[in-house]
């Protein structure tokens, strides 16, 4: 399957107004054309939108958007979908306008979180001015795109969940890690040690997450790029001086190498603030076993 990016992600709060300050204050969104009293559209570049936020009766993840070049991969994907006993169901042209898309299906993945598969996403061709200057990192000026970020989910069946996004929806696998027992406390099985694998459908190093365990909110982090590390020290300065609490400390990753913190977002999950990710060849990229999860830093609280 022909999957390129990440390239949304749709949520629902149960604290609107708490996230309107945090992505825009906080951690430097644009607001977005569509955005009403219930919902926040957020820009991070020239799509019309990266990620939105609705109003509702939950904190969790409402769809993690998978982008496709055109009409024949959508129509590709919903095949190969329905071949391997995946329920494929089509938006409705409502849907279709309200995501500013051309095409789009929906479908769940084995540990039931909902993607959606979608081509021809509006663009904005307004200039983006971020509150602070900072620059979110979503491709190459050349127009090569590694989507919005990347997004972690848990998933209680992992070899399930690796076997849909590898060898269905096509991710090459860039690595993995033991995680021990304690770090997974809501696992199905009790073993020594849980993988969590890293995977991406573009030169991004990871666009996915998949964390073997089950979070009420559908998703454990996202993670979003900064241009520079300033951007970065600023936004924790802002977080600091907001009083959102640091999930972890500054630190560099061993597998994709980028220096992040992560911070509480509201909702129960974490936001990821980072630069400086690896990008691959996946020509030659092999998959590996990384064990540690940082070179240095990122001290976990509580
Ligand atoms: C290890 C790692 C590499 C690259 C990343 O972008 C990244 O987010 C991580 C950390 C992943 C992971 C997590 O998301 C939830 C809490 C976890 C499971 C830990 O307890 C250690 C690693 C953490
Ligand atoms: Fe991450």
């Amino acid at each position: 399957m022909d999957i390129r990016a990440l390239g949304y992600l749709r949520l629902e709060t149960t604290t609107l107004d708490e996230w309107r300050r945090y992505a825009l204050d906080v951690l430097g969104m644009v607001e977005a054309t569509g955005t009403t009293e219930d919902t926040l559209c957020l820009r991070l570049d020239d799509r019309a939108y990266r990620i939105v936020i609705q109003a509702g009766e939950s904190d969790r993840l409402l769809a993690a958007g998978w982008e496709v070049a055109n009409s024949a991969a959508l129509a590709r994907a919903a095949e190969e979908l329905e071949a391997a006993g995946v329920a494929v169901k089509a938006a409705d042209p409502a849907e279709l306008a309200e995501r500013r898309v051309q095409g789009l299906i929906h479908v769940t993945d084995p540990g039931g979180n909902p993607l959606e598969i979608y081509w021809g996403q509006a663009q904005d061709h307004t200039a983006l001015g971020t509150p602070y200057g900072n620059r979110f990192v979503t491709g190459t000026p050349a127009g090569e795109d590694f989507g919005l970020g990347h997004v972690v989910l848990p998933v209680p069946d992992i070899e399930a969940a690796l076997d849909f996004y590898e060898n269905l929806l096509g991710f090459q696998l860039r690595d993995s890690m033991k995680l021990p027992p304690q770090a997974v406390p809501t696992a199905t099985e009790q073993r020594d040690f849980h993988w969590m694998h890293f995977l991406s459908p573009n030169r991004r190093h990871h666009s996915l997450g998949l964390y073997p365990g089950a979070l009420p909110p559908g998703i454990v982090h996202f993670m979003v790029e900064l241009e520079t590390l300033d951007d970065v020290g600023r936004g924790l300065d802002r977080m600091q001086a907001a009083g959102i609490p640091i999930a972890s400390s500054l630190g560099r990753h061993t597998n994709d190498r980028m220096v992040s913190f992560y911070a509480q977002a509201p909702g129960g999950f974490q936001v990821e603030y980072g630069w400086d990710g690896l990008v691959v060849d996946p020509a030659t990229w092999v998959a590996k076993e990384i064990t540690a999860d940082s070179f240095w830093g990122h001290r976990w609280n509580g």
